[in-house]
Formats: structure tokens, sequence, C-alpha cells
């Protein structure tokens, strides 16, 4: 029996919801299209649980007409009856809706859209781009009637006897004139890709418009006198082609996936061409329902430039990329994809933060990280070490981040020596902490620093090469955040010379305070710090020393860049051991010659450390020159 038309309006909701649909998710209309999809892939799956023996094949084809200005939306789904489409569609689906203008009068403008913008929405979200939605659906139960919905604005209706002759529903969109963008196949295939691109059933997406293009076709059997088979020219309207892999790898077994396909995958999604050092597939049912694989890239510059991309999936479908309500910040740095099905992502971001679910999942993405990098330390130390170099600036950014992290994996960080070998901070204290005052000595600059490097290393001293930019940060972490018996002081080898001492009788007998007076007026510096030590190494002359916490807070003023002047804090030490030392205690302080000595004396010391300034690599040579003149001349 012919249905009557009906007339009505959506619902009283609606009239407050569509005004804010187009205004706050003006940004991010292209989601219309995932949320139909999705809806059509549900609808497929209600279809499928009710008939299980059915042999159909299922699909989702998405058409665009840029001809007639239309986009349609056609599943092979359950289908909707009238009355369906009355409790459905017309009183907006959009459930909860009063709250959710409640939330965003709450969110902050910045915090507006994203998550929000991404779920929640559903069916009522093509009205983003579309001055009129039509339904076409037959229910695959009972003996339903085809049913034929219309709107133009979303809030008032047309209902009436629909033209579907098999079960399923075309979603047709009457696209408006500024979002004709839509109407490019190209732009539907982008958009696909990035939602769509792993929904659990065909996405299929077909041209209207496409025009016939020759192609050979065999001609039966026939073959050609060169023995090739025998082809046609025929004229062919292109096919629908699928634009989804709907059993993606993150959600077989571990067991059964196979690393080319890891390797392959990671190509695919993150267009990086180099293989992925190695990675970790999450594979959870319970308590809750996590997959994912979370790759370790190959670094391609230093960390400043280091950018990772988790891909939030909730049951194939894409979200967004790099939420972090829901993934560890500093696991940002790695590249994966993670699926959540059962993430509540039509909430507010703030309630996300504070969701109980959220952060358990959050948790367990921690601890399968730090398992899978202290299982690597522990039975393929070697692989590991080779891994280090890459994933340092990650392990040490998530110790810094997150405390938890720290204590699973503290045991696994590594520092890496000048001689190219690694040692854990345990293996390093063991080795050195007799010789070093228990401190760790470490070189950011190894080209520079190599002559400071040298002291250390001749007395069987280990340097860590500590060169990356997170490094400063790390190093304060270990000194004061970590927890007291973990905790390591650094020096640079610049920083003092505590490792390097030696008891000797050796110029026990010079007079520090008269050199200090010396040195200072030779070099005209007043305020100087002149030390006498007794070096291991008694052909050393002279360290000059830089306080390390001075240095540091130097260093980061400025990175600040702040640039108020912050007094140098040298020292200078002198061997006592050493004979030019004690020559110069025996010389005349008013003696330009000393004078002389004094600051070559210096220079060489500082030079050992860090390059001379401009100005002072001019002085240098100009002393060098008369120094050696005077040496031939005498
Ligand atoms: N293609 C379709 N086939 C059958 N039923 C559909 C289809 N599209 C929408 N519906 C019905 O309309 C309802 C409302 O859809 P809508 O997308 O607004 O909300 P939802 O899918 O329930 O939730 P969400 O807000 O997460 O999208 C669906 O629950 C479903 O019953």
């Amino acid at each position: 029996m012919a249905m009557k038309k009906e007339k009505g309006s959506v619902s009283i909701d609606a009239q407050n919801i569509m005004p804010v649909i187009k205004r706050w998710l003006y940004s991010d209309k292209d989601i219309f299209l995932r949320e139909a999809v999705s809806n059509a892939c549900d609808a497929i799956t209600k279809f499928r649980m009710l008939h299980p023996d059915s042999e159909e094949a299922m699909s989702v084809t998405v058409t665009v007409d840029k001809e007639k200005k239309q986009i349609t939306i056609s599943d092979t789904g359950i289908g909707m009856t009238a009355d369906e489409v009355r409790k459905y569609i017309n009183q907006v689906a959009f459930s909860g809706a009063a709250e959710f203008m409640k939330q965003f009068e709450n969110e902050k403008p910045e915090e507006k859209g994203d998550i929000i913008g991404h779920f929640g929405l559903g069916f009522y979200s093509v009205f983003m781009v579309s001055d009129k939605v039509e339904i076409q659906t037959l229910s695959s139960e009972g003996e339903a009637d085809p049913v034929h919905w219309v709107s133009e604005d979303g809030m008032s209706f047309e209902l009436s006897g629909g033209k579907r002759k098999a079960h399923g529903t075309d979603i047709i969109l009457h696209i408006t004139e500024e979002e004709k963008e839509f109407l490019d196949v190209w732009k539907v295939r982008e958009v696909l890709n990035r939602y769509c691109g792993y929904m659990t059933y065909p996405v299929m997406l077909e041209d209207a418009n496409a025009k016939p293009v020759e192609k050979d076709v065999p001609v039966g059997d026939e073959k050609n006198e060169d023995g090739t088979q025998k082809t046609e020219k025929v004229l062919e309207v292109p096919k629908p082609q699928q634009i989804n892999d709907t059993a993606p790898l993150w959600l077989k077994k571990p067991s059964e996936c196979k690393d080319e396909e890891y390797k392959e995958f990671y190509h695919k999604v993150f267009m990086d061409f180099d293989d992925p050092l190695f990675w970790i597939h999450l594979n959870v049912d319970y308590p809750f329902n996590l997959k994912g694989i979370l790759y370790f890239p190959k670094l391609k510059n230093d960390f400043g430039t280091h950018e990772g991309q988790i891909k939030l999936f909730a049951g194939q479908v894409f979200v967004a990329d790099n939420i972090k309500e829901v993934i560890p910040e500093f696991l940002m740095l790695l590249k994966g994809v993670i699926d959540c099905p059962d993430l509540p992502l039509n909430v507010s971001r703030s309630f996300l933060q504070n969701d109980g679910y959220v952060k358990k999942i959050s948790t367990h993405i921690t601890k399968k990280v730090a398992d899978k990098l202290n299982s690597l330390m522990n039975t393929e130390r070697e692989t590991y070490e080779g891994y280090w170099d890459d994933i340092a600036p990650f392990v040490k950014y998530g110790c810094i981040k997150d405390s938890k992290f720290f204590d699973m994996v503290k045991d696994s960080v590594l520092l890496k020596k000048t001689d190219g070998k690694y040692s854990t901070i345990a293996e390093y204290k063991a080795a050195n902490f007799d010789k070093t005052d228990k401190k760790v000595y470490y070189t950011n600059d190894e080209k520079r620093q190599a002559a400071s490097v040298k002291l250390y290393t001749d007395r069987g001293i280990e340097v860590a090469v500590m060169n990356t930019i997170i490094d400063g940060n790390f190093m304060s972490f270990m000194e004061y955040q970590g927890k007291e018996e973990d905790r390591v002081t650094f020096a640079r080898v610049d920083a003092d010379i505590d490792g390097l001492k030696e008891e000797s009788e050796e110029g026990k007998d010079l007079d520090a305070g008269k050199l200090q007076t010396l040195f200072r007026g030779a070099l005209g510096k007043e305020n100087l710090e002149v030390k006498l030590e007794s070096l291991g190494d008694a052909d050393m002359t002279a360290m000059v020393t830089e306080d390390e916490q001075m240095r540091r807070y130097k260093e980061m003023s400025r990175l600040y860049g702040q640039n108020f002047p912050i007094p140098d804090s040298f020292t200078l030490v002198l061997n006592r051991r050493n004979t030019t030392v004690q020559a110069l205690a025996q010389r005349d302080p008013e003696d330009e010659t000393t004078k002389m000595l004094c600051c070559q004396v210096y220079d060489l010391a500082r030079m050992a450390a860090q390059p001379l300034e401009a100005e002072e690599i001019t002085a240098f040579l100009d002393r060098s020159r008369k120094l050696l003149a005077m040496m031939v001349n005498k």
C-alpha cells in the first residue's frame, strides 16, 4: 500500500543543534563522509547479525555526481522502516543534545571542535555541506515498504513512499554551492582514504560522470602472429574503486604477522621510505579492547625536528592524529596506529583527560613500550645498543615526562661513551665511580673537547657523550628529580678536576697566593680564581674549568634568549707537578716575558676545552710569534 505523505519537524533540539553544527565544526566539514560511511557500515553489521548465513556481498558505495551536484552514500545494510526513520532520524539520533550544548558553552574556544568535532554528530553532520538531503531506504526485515525522507534544512522533513528495491539505504546529499569542492572525485577520495581507509566493509568510490576510456581486452583465445594474446580496443566506463583495507594489520594476531608486512604497512601509512627500527603490536581484549602497532622510527634529524604521528581509530574508523588526551605525550615521538573501539569520543577533551578508562589505556601503552625496551635490552643487548642513538631522545623524554615510565626503564637507559661503547648507569658507576668522585663525566662536543676528554680517558675514566638537545634536561632530571637512590651527578669534562687529581710531593712548596697574583696581574683579570693542584699528568701545565651549574645556567638563558650578563665562572687550575708552573713561580712578576708566558699558559688551557673567540685567537697568535722569535734569538 502506498505510503501517505507525512510532514513534520525533526525535533525541538535540532533547531538548536543545526546552527551549532554549522558554526563550530566549520573547519572540519569533511567528517560528514566518515559519519555517513560509518553509519552505512553499521547498517551492514546489523544486517549480518540478523542474517548470519547470508552470502550476499556487502559494500558501501560513495558516488560523486558533479553534474547533478550530488553525493550518494549507498549501502546494502539493514535499511529502515518508516517507523525507524521516524524514531532514529526524526527524533535526532543525536542523543543528549541539550547536554552537548552546555558542554560547548564551557569549552575554551581552542578546544572546541577537535574531538567533539570527530564524533557524536552522526547523521546530521551531512547538513554541513548539503542544502537538501534525501534518504531512500528499504528495511530487510519483515514486509517493509521502501521509504523516502527528504529535508532541506535538517529541521523539517517530508516522509513518503520510496524507490529502493533491495534492502539498504541511499543517503543523497545535494551539495551546496559553497561546498562544491566535495564534488571533485579526488577530494572525496582523499577524505575517504583518511577516515575510511580501514573500515570494516568494502567502501567503493564511483564517479557518476566518468567518461568511457579505451581499454585493451583479450579476444577469446586468439593469438597474434608473434604468439601473444590478441586484444581489441573497447570503450569501458571505469568501475568503482575500493578505497579501503577491511582487514588492517593491527587487527591480525601478532603471531600471524610477518616482519615484511609490518614494514610494508609502515611505509604505506606513514610515507616513510626508511624501515622502522622495531615495533610493538598491541593486542588487548581484556579489561579493555585495544589494538594497534607502535613503530620506533629511525631518527631523521636531531630531536628538535623529530615528529611522530599516532593515528587514533575507534573500531577501524579514523578519529584523528596525535590526540594527547589518550596517548601519553612522549609516545607522540613514535609512529603508529591505535584502535580503541570503546573510547568515549563523543565527549569533551577535558572529560577525556580525567577519564579513568582513558588513563588505563594510556598506562597500558606506556607499560608495553617499557616492556619492549627492557626485553630488547635483556635479551638482545647488542641489537638494542644499535638502536640506542635513535631511540635515546624518545626514552629520555619519556623518563622526564613520566616518572612511572622512568621507573620501568631506568635499567635500560644507556650512556653512549666516547669509545663508541654503551653502558648502563649502573655499569658506568661500577667501572668509574672510585676514580671520579661519584660523577659521570661527559662531553657535549667530542671534537671541541677532545683534549679534555683525553685527560680522563688516559686515566682510564670513561666519558659519556651527551650531545642531543634533550640531554641537558635529562641530566637535570637525573640529578634532582629522580628518586634519591637513582640520582647521579653529571660533570662536563672541563667542569672540575676531581677525576684528574693525584697526590704527589712535587711542587708542594709553591706559593699558591703568589701565583694567583702573578696570573691575575698578567691576564688583567682581577677576579680570576687560580688554584694550585697536583694533577695526574705531570706534563699538563694548567686547565681552565667552568663551574657545571653556572655553565648550564648560562646555556639555558642563552637558549631562551635572555641576554642579561652572567659573570664568567672560570677557574685556572695550575699543576704544581709541572715544571713550567714551577719555573714561572720563580720568575719576576713584573717582567714582560713572564706576563706573556702566563697569558700563553692560560690561552692554551682554555683552548683545550673550547675554541677561543676571534680577538683572543689574534692575540694568541701574535704572542706565539713573539715568543718564538725570542726563543730563536736567545
Ligand atoms: N545508512 C543507514 N542505514 C540504516 N540506519 C541508519 C543509517 N544511517 C543512520 N541510520 C540510523 O540512524 C541512527 C542515527 O544515526 P546517527 O549517525 O545520527 O547516530 P549514531 O550512528 O547512532 O551515533 P553517532 O553519533 O556515533 O554517529 C542510527 O543509529 C541508525 O539507526
